[in-house]
């Protein structure tokens, strides 16, 4: 597949690719005391679907992409997704987290290709043009043979997000990815990774703690409660699907920022 391809053919448009069923899920501190990180979580995300997840700090929103990934167990209740039979090796879902962690003594594109030789890369790809293609894509085309020390933060991410798209996944789970980057950086991205969004039609479920981005970047909105989580409120995102400087000045970019704010810290905040 390359990534101009339309969305994974393997299900439908509509269908589900990931469903949290009623989980709890319990952590034990050093002392053995119990910390409930959710508390019969659920949630359906469609395929194809950008969903932002946010919360107070410590509501399980990193638990929750973790039970994903399946680095992380439920006490309680079941977490499905689609394809999951073949996710030993990541190549069904991928992480991305605040901080890129490429590796210093690789060049770009081998930083890019590494997941291909712990992951479970399909046959017949040619990885090193695909490498090539998300480069392009995220506008790095002329620094495939740089060193990760040559690059500022923002370039450095965009690596970070190629690299989670080399072994083609069917979903993305992004941590903070933009948290660490300066303002103009971050919004620069976030209009990057709708872009990939719209082009590769993968499902996206993204956590962040600012507002804005949330409403920027999503189709949905999910708000959870404070610990243990829950889930709060959840709604869809009208805007254009293109989002661009010209969304931040739309008027229902305001109201759906007022209604998580209103689900994050109650109504007389909002
Ligand atoms: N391995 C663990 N052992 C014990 N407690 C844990 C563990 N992982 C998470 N927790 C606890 O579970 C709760 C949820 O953590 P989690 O990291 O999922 O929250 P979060 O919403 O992502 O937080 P933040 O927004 O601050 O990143 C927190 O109280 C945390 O301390």
């Amino acid at each position: 597949m390359t990534i101009s391809d339309p969305p994974a053919a393997d299900l439908p448009a509509t269908s589900e690719a990931i469903r949290f069923d009623h989980v709890s899920v319990e952590f034990r501190t050093r002392h053995g005391e119990p910390v409930l990180a959710l508390d019969s979580f659920d949630l359906s995300v469609a395929q194809g679907e950008f969903v932002s997840l946010v919360g107070p700090s410590g509501c399980g929103k990193s638990t929750a992409l973790r039970l994903v990934a399946q680095l992380t167990e439920t006490t309680k209740g079941q977490v499905r997704v689609a394809g999951a039979e073949s996710l030993r090796g990541f190549s069904r879902v991928a992480l991305v987290f605040q901080s890129p962690n490429l590796l210093p003594w690789k060049t770009v594109i081998d930083n890019v290709l590494y997941p291909v030789r712990f992951g479970s890369p399909a046959a017949g790809v040619d990885h090193r043009v695909r490498a090539r293609e998300l480069l392009a894509l995220v506008g790095l085309e002329r620094f495939e043979n740089a060193y990760p020390s040559e690059l500022s933060g923002g370039m450095q991410q965009r690596v970070a997000i190629c690299r989670s798209l080399v072994l083609d996944p069917k979903i993305l789970l992004m941590d903070e990815p933009f948290s660490a980057l300066d303002a103009l950086t971050r919004e620069e991205l976030q209009f990057e990774l709708r872009r990939i969004h719209r082009h590769t039609g993968k499902t996206i479920l993204f956590v962040t703690h600012s507002i804005s981005e949330s409403v920027l970047l999503a189709d949905r909105i999910v708000v959870m409660a404070p610990r243990p989580g829950r889930l709060k409120d959840s709604f869809v995102v009208e805007l254009a699907p293109d989002r661009t400087p010209a969304t931040l000045h739309d008027p229902r970019f305001a109201q759906y920022s007022d209604r998580v704010r209103e689900g994050i810290y109650g109504r007389a905040a909002a």
